[in-house]
């Protein structure tokens, strides 16, 4: 699946360019963070990557070849929960793999376990806080041992507390082999998070680079002014 080369890559929805040749490679480790200014076209990646929206030019090679059947997943910053239990939501995930009942049961106590949610396996999932849903999908999609995690920010409307208990999720879901690829307006999660950073503005990468040198030396005019808080938020549009 790796190299994932994404070149030329456009979305122009009545001809407004959103997305205007995006040009990125993904290596086979670590957390890329996707900055931007809102409209920037971020989730608008994620969600071409995930299969959920055709580009409206350009190519997405995965590793030399087309895009695998599995392994790929997507986590949204509402996650959908099923009206059923904590332990029957986590463990759907697997249904699709062909695992049989028993044994999804099985590995869904024990992703619960490690996201701190084994108490409430028999309660109802709706029913979560949304930090605790949040935790719920990212041991969703863990529990499918994805190669590829993409998440569309996931503690954005978290409180400090909650929004730790995500990223420890997400460092360790990265340990256990997982590429991430994570949108954030957080800039402190960036640092936190982020092996390296990919800052989308006016429907384009203008910088791609590791996550130190993007915060301590931006090289654009758009990621310093991002950073110092001053980007106008129309850069993300082009008519
Ligand atoms: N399927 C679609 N069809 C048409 N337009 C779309 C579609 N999906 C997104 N857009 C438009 O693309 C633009 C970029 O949306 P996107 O959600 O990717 O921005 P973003 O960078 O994630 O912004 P934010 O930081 O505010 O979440 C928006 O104007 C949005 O309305």
């Amino acid at each position: 699946m790796f190299p994932i080369r994404i070149q030329g890559l456009s979305f122009a929805p009545q001809d407004r360019a959103v997305l205007d040749g995006v040009d990125m490679t993904l290596g086979d480790e670590g957390i890329t963070l996707i900055l931007g200014p809102n409209g920037a076209g971020k989730s608008v990646l994620l969600r071409i990557l995930c299969g959920l929206v055709e580009p409206s030019a350009g190519e997405v090679s995965w590793g030399g070849g087309a895009r695998p059947a599995r392994g790929v997943m997507m986590v949204f910053q509402h996650p959908m929960m099923l009206r059923a239990s904590v332990l029957d939501n986590v463990a759907l995930g697997l249904k699709p793999l062909g695992v049989a009942v028993a044994e999804r049961r099985r590995r869904g106590m024990a992703v619960l376990e490690r996201i701190g949610l084994a108490h409430r396996a028999r309660d109802s999932a709706p029913q979560l806080s949304g930090g605790e849903k949040q935790r719920l999908a990212l041991a969703r999609a863990w529990l499918t041992r994805p190669r590829l995690l993409l998440l569309d920010e996931p503690t954005a409307s978290l409180d400090p507390s909650a929004t730790a208990e995500v990223e420890r999720i997400i460092r360790e879901i990265r340990t256990d082999g997982t590429r991430i690829l994570m949108v954030t307006h957080n800039l402190g999660q960036a640092t936190r998070l982020g092996d390296d950073i990919v800052f989308l503005a006016d429907g384009r990468v203008c910088e791609h680079t590791l996550t130190q040198r993007f915060f301590s030396r931006p090289t654009s005019n758009e990621a310093r002014l991002f950073i110092q808080g001053e980007l106008p938020w129309n850069l993300g549009f082009r008519s």
